[in-house]
């Protein structure tokens, strides 16, 4: 690792790009030194934090999903037969032209998702109500040729780290309860990784191309701006029209399967590095940090059974599933707790021969900074309470940071007025022109019509018309 970089201090986060940029690498988590716009590297340390977060996901998804792997190269044929889809994709795809010297006679499009690669195989799966709902999913590298700014973990032109979940149903109504499941899943995901986020239904003009609608959840981003992180798709029966991915119904006809997608990628990543982290670099909440107890020996001349103490408390610590290390490292105290705050370790833990003489240990928290003196026959307890108490206040101090940055809005000068700060609740009619206007003329996007809307009366901002539903709209990624 490049030591120079390093040593400079981190920007505050009050200029967060600056911050985001320069935390990646001394936080270890991407390298965006790779010689290709759009694709970057993970640092093992990066990867490690990956690792825990799909395995979270994993989690959640193998209850009732299975999951498999699609190749990776789609035949133009196969690419080409959804027409709103090409439309979607046609200016990001990438193209595979030649085999070595050799031109392919079909040239292979590099998959932006996977719908053109998994349906023409579902069509061989599917041939009855016994083989539905059939719900998979992998965890993918997807290509995109993006051609709006490019920024690690955020908008990438190799998304490494791309779930997708393809499903199918016997009916329109089946697909849609599994979209609401699939939102279900995405929130409690981002519970776990601390991460608040708001669903809501895209405006038509944004929904995923080829699906009937799109259910997104967005993360709230320290600078006011929404990041999409994650979306569910009906796609109705637009793709098995299709792949002819039909099925045989009580009365013996052949009709058209109905499906879903969701997709999550390293966004996911992106949101809760930006949204917990300080000047002090990472702040991991501790179901996804590699290290979540860093032990420090205070050692003077003599060692006075330190190191043997924190070793003994290091076994007991990783026999209850804790993931812990020391540092007994040469370095100085001071440029420890820098390193392991930089980062992100939840719960440091200092031990030297007074604390050993008052059969204690000291416990500082990442989070707040708070240091406090435990027993040593208690410590493996409190220790596993104080990770539980991190990810509560992480998650209620970011919960508490998006709802203070939601403007409930009368007219279109309270949303201007409001936007730099976050996101803005107005009225909207609901037609197209209007979404647009209203965009056009706040600068900003719709991100749709929140999920747990309650009914309310009010006016369109635009055309004066009665609205029934507010819309959030925000500056978005
Ligand atoms: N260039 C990108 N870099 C990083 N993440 C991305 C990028 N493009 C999309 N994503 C993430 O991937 C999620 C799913 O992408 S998507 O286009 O909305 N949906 C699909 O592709 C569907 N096939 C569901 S898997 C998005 O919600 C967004 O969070
Ligand atoms: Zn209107």
């Amino acid at each position: 690792m490049a030591e120079q970089e390093k040593d400079a201090a981190l920007p505050s986060k009050e200029n967060f790009s600056e911050w985001y940029n320069d935390l990646l690498l001394k936080g270890e988590i991407m390298d965006v030194r790779y010689p290709v716009k759009g694709l970057y590297v993970w640092f093992p340390f990066g990867f490690n934090i990956r690792r825990n977060v799909y395995d979270i996901m994993r989690r959640l998804l193998d209850k009732d999903h299975q999951e498999t792997m699609f190749p990776l190269l789609i035949p133009e044929n196969e690419f080409m037969k959804e027409a709103e889809h090409i439309k979607g994709f046609e200016d990001e795809v990438y193209w595979v032209t030649h085999g070595g010297l050799t031109p392919l006679d079909v040239k292979l499009a590099l998959r932006p998702t996977s719908e053109t690669a998994i349906y023409p195989m579902y069509k061989l799966w599917i041939r009855s109500h016994a083989d539905m709902p059939l719900k998979l999913y992998q965890i993918v590298n997807t290509f995109r040729y993006e051609t709006k700014h490019t920024r690690p973990l955020i908008r990438l032109r190799e998304i490494t780290s791309f779930k997708e979940a393809h499903t199918v149903h016997a009916t329109w109504d089946d697909a849609a309860a599994q979209v609401d499941e699939a939102i279900r899943i995405y929130t409690d995901f981002y519970r776990q990784l601390a991460v608040p986020v708001l669903a809501s239904k895209r405006p038509d003009w944004d929904k995923f191309p080829g699906a009937d609608y799109t259910i997104a959840t967005d993360a709230l981003m320290p600078d006011g701006k929404t990041l999409q992180v994650g979306t569910a798709h009906h796609l109705g029966d637009n793709f098995a029209k299709t792949f002819d991915i039909t099925y045989e119904n009580a009365e013996g006809e052949q009709v058209y399967a109905h499906q879903t997608c969701y997709g999550v990628s390293e966004r996911s990543i992106a949101a809760l590095i930006s949204i917990h982290g300080d000047d002090k670099g990472l702040v991991l909440p501790p179901a996804i940090a590699p290290v979540q107890v860093v032990i420090i020996p205070i050692i003077f001349k003599k060692a006075e059974g330190v190191l043997e103490a924190c070793e003994d408390l290091m076994s007991k610590l990783e026999a209850v599933g804790i993931r812990v290390k020391m540092d007994a490292s040469d370095d100085r105290p001071g440029a420890k707790y820098y390193k392991w705050e930089m980062k992100g370790v939840p719960v440091r833990l200092e031990l030297g021969p007074r604390d050993l003489k008052n059969n204690a240990a000291m416990l500082v928290r990442r989070d707040t900074g708070e240091k406090q003196q435990f027993s040593l026959d208690t410590i493996v307890d409190d220790v596993s309470s104080m990770l539980d108490d991190i990810h509560d206040s992480l998650y209620e101090k970011a919960k508490e940071s998006v709802y203070s940055r939601v403007f409930d809005c009368e007219d279109l000068d309270d949303v201007k007025e409001n936007l730099p700060k976050g996101i803005a609740k107005i009225f909207w009619c609901g037609n197209k022109e209007c979404g647009l206007k209203l965009e056009d003329d706040i600068g900003a996007g719709i991100l749709g019509i929140p999920t747990d809307q309650e009914e309310c009366k009010g006016k369109c901002p635009v055309c004066g018309a009665d609205a029934e539903t507010k819309v959030y709209v925000a500056r978005t990624y």
